[in-house]
């Protein structure tokens, strides 16, 4: 005899079931960050700091999307974690974002901070990337989504990071990291910048701006950062000259750069004078790749 199909009203009965475990379970995880909260705020002396940890919300994502199984898709948990773990961040202290929008036209940073930090958390939206920065430096926003940068960009925001105080605003991650949601307009990236001390996540990559002498050409000076193997690739090349006379390069390096890297040090010495100075910038975790999301599109001529 063929077995009794379940009614429409026993897969609810189970689904309710499942929703007070799960709801149960996310309280217990709730109490469990107020306590990581009250930690951190014992650890800073009680002083207002910035409690979001990408690099430990990288490693969480990674291990979900690791580990899944089932039909839910991975970008869509990812999304649900993304909330989550916004909201223990909200729940350790005060956390809010200021937003890149240079018109109303212009949504996909907006959209993006939206997905990475959830529908609950406060946004500002500021005019331009000097101006989300700046809420930052002030006080007014914990973080700040800002457009990658590119040598065709007029104003070089990351210019206003070249400071050697260990508390001014680092580098700390890249956006979209998980799948890409709905976006409006052209798809955009952004990086995000905060006072938050850069930590390595695993996969990472690391953002370093460069001041070299003028005559110091763009492939003299990658033969020096491989020959100290740093592999580097130039965001943005030769803006200037500085006061100085010399120009500034932002550059990006696979792994995790820290600031007292005895690279860097050897670096300075095989350029000599014409290596003016250097600053790390900051890192990011290396976004979920389409394949490790399960978006990797089929190979062709597959049916
Ligand atoms: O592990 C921490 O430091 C936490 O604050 C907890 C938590 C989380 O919800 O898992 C929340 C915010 C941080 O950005 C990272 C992780």
């Amino acid at each position: 005899m063929a077995e009794a199909q379940p009614t429409l009203d026993d897969l609810r009965r189970q689904i309710d079931e499942i929703d007070v475990t799960l709801q149960e379970l996310i309280v217990r995880r709730a109490e469990v960050v107020t306590q990581v909260g009250a930690l951190k705020n014992r650890l800073t002396g009680g002083q207002r700091a910035v409690h979001m940890r990408p690099a430990r919300e990288a490693i969480i994502l990674r291990k979900l999307v690791d580990r899944h199984r089932g039909p839910l898709s991975k970008a869509t948990l990812v999304r649900m974690w993304c909330e989550l773990m916004s909201a223990s961040l909200r729940l350790e202290g005060s956390f809010s974002v200021a937003v890149y929008m240079p018109s109303p036209a212009v949504g996909g940073y907006w959209d993006l901070a939206r997905d990475y930090f959830g529908g609950m958390t406060h946004l500002v939206v500021r005019e331009s990337a000097r101006q989300a920065l700046g809420a930052v430096f002030d006080g007014e926003a914990s973080v700040a989504v800002l457009p990658m940068p590119q040598s065709t960009d007029e104003d070089h925001w990351w210019r206003l990071l070249l400071s050697r105080d260990a508390k001014a605003p680092r580098i700390v991650a890249r956006l979209p990291f998980g799948a890409r949601g709905s976006e409006r307009g052209a798809p955009v990236e952004a990086l995000v910048v905060g006072p938050i001390l850069p930590e390595a996540s695993g996969f990472d990559r690391s953002l370093i701006a460069v001041e070299t002498a003028a005559e110091l050409s763009r492939s003299a000076l990658a033969a020096a950062f491989k020959a100290e193997t740093l592999e580097p690739s130039f965001r943005v090349f030769g803006v200037g000259p500085a006061e100085t006379g010399g120009y500034l390069h932002l550059i990006e390096i696979p792994g995790f750069l820290a600031p007292d890297d005895n690279r860097l040090a050897r670096l300075a010495r095989r350029l000599g004078p014409a290596l003016q100075q250097v600053w790390v910038l900051g890192c990011y975790a290396e976004p979920l790749t389409d394949e490790q999301l399960g978006l990797a599109t089929k190979p062709k001529g597959g049916r």
